[in-house]
């Protein structure tokens, strides 16, 4: 018996894993799906044909950055609705929005038109009642110095080259943005309360808190 089956957990349930930059996301995608045997959809870094030209040059390339990551987490979404789900997501798409485009229009490194274009497109394509929002998101918390690190760890060049306070200001914005975020259920998960590559045996317990998380939102539905 698997996971999913032990504690109860639909195979077509959705789960989004959110958190910023290096917070260890794709880590957890990887554990989750292979626990529960769901399919992963995971955001493609090296493929990406800005996201390198975006890091030397914030202005030029935001807009096309951001309208190149809206596409293909539309494209992704249609995946997961044409498998009727059992999906676990690296990122939401509530993130681009929320905190990605917004942080670089407030810096100034995404002009005024730019961005009321990218929300135009982005509410027509998301915020209607036709665009389904995951079962549930896990969203991954944790002290700056330590997310820090792991974006360090991971070594990415233009991640390295990019300021600290580019981090500094997005983790800050992250802890916002989640304490208002209300499109579907959030389980928040300390990342110094489990270490998933010392400790696989961890995701046990977080599969537990995610069924319980998932059975109190049914009740209140009914
Ligand atoms: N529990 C953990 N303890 C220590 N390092 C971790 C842990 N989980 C992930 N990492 C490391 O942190 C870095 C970023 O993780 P990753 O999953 O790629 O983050 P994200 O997808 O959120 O950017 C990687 O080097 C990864 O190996
Ligand atoms: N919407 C986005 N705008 C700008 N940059 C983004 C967006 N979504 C992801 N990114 C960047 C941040 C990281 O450098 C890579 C991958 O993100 P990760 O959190 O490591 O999975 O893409």
């Amino acid at each position: 018996m698997n996971l999913r089956e032990k504690y109860d957990i639909a195979p077509q349930t959705v789960i989004t894993i959110a958190g910023t930059v290096g917070v260890g996301k794709s880590t957890m995608t990887k554990a989750l799906a292979e626990a529960l045997q769901f399919r992963t959809s995971f955001e493609k870094v090296d493929t990406n044909p800005y996201l390198d030209k975006f890091y030397e040059d914030f202005e030029k390339w935001s807009f096309h950055l951001q309208v190149y990551f809206l596409a293909e987490r539309f494209k992704e979404q249609k995946r997961i609705f044409e498998y009727g789900g059992g999906f676990i997501q690296d990122r939401s798409i509530y993130e681009d929005t929320g905190i990605f485009a917004k942080m670089h229009f407030d810096k100034g490194t995404m002009s005024p038109t730019d961005y009321e274009t990218y929300t135009n497109l982005f509410d027509a394509m998301v915020m209607t009642p036709y665009f389904p929002h995951p079962d549930l998101v896990v969203y991954l918390e944790g002290p700056i110095d330590d997310v820090i690190g792991r974006i360090q760890e991971r070594g990415r060049a233009m991640e390295q080259q990019t300021p600290h306070d580019y981090w500094i200001e997005m983790h800050e914005r992250y802890e916002n943005w989640i304490n208002s975020f209300n499109a579907c259920p959030v389980l928040r998960l300390d990342i110094n309360d489990y270490d998933l590559l010392k400790n696989p045996d961890a995701i046990e317990s977080i599969v537990s808190r995610i069924s319980y998380m998932l059975e109190q939102t049914k009740t209140l539905k009914k």
